[in-house]
């Protein structure tokens, strides 16, 4: 957080996720940020005005009933609503994962302009057309990112998407963890990556009093 703050302070900066915008300001509060959530969804720009996408919401609700009556036929199964898009969470039934597949696959068949997104012990289904890296590209066409250098660290498979989109603009990309990566730079934990982030901030000049 501290790394964040610091940053935020001296930088440009925004979070990139697969969560909620609230749940972004909840986490990082009081700091408000620039967020692309739900996978670019939602994107809160610098200036605070929210840019959403056209969302499938009929074919959102049938798929989000049906899985909510899997979930229901195998406790542990977890179901997140965010806005566009339904996670199913299998993180306390690994022993689940094929059929949680299997589930999302059949409960999506009839709706083609529906995307499916793995990422960790996660299934996503997003019933709008955005990406991490169609918000980067977003972010980067605006003040204040606009003319910098991205900088993009990712610790998921939806973060993937995102790494050669950021290196072909130029910019620096990092994986945290282990996994195969697209990334430039790996980070061993978040506790390194704090540690790389704290040394930066600190090579930026000091605002104005
Ligand atoms: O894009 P990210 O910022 O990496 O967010 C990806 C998903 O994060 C959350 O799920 C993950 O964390 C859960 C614990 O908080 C864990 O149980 C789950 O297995 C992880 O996938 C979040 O709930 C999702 O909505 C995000 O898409």
């Amino acid at each position: 957080m501290n790394a964040i703050a610091s940053l935020a302070k001296t930088s440009a900066l925004a979070i990139v996720t697969g969560r909620r915008i609230d749940d972004i300001d909840r986490f990082l509060s009081p700091l408000e940020l620039p967020v692309a959530g739900v996978h670019g969804l939602e994107r809160r720009s610098a200036d605070g005005v929210i840019h959403g996408v056209p969302i499938n919401e009929e074919a959102l609700k049938d798929v989000s009933e049906q899985l909510s009556q899997f979930v229901i036929r195998n406790p542990g199964l977890i179901l997140e609503p965010k806005r566009g898009s339904i996670a199913l969470h299998f993180r306390q039934r690994p022993d689940l994962a094929d059929e949680c597949v299997a589930q999302v696959a059949t409960s999506t068949a009839p709706y083609p302009d529906l995307h499916v997104l793995p990422g960790k012990m996660v299934l996503e289904v997003k019933a709008g057309s955005a990406s991490k890296g169609a918000a980067i590209r977003a972010f980067m066409q605006e003040a204040p990112f606009a003319g910098k250098q991205p900088f993009f660290v990712g610790d998921d498979v939806t973060d993937e998407e995102a790494f050669p989109i950021v290196r072909q603009s130029g910019g620096v990309t990092v994986r945290i963890g282990e996994g195969a990566t697209a990334a430039m730079y790996r980070a061993s934990g978040p506790e390194e990556l704090s540690e790389w982030l704290t040394a930066l901030a600190q090579t930026f000049p000091k605002p104005e009093a």
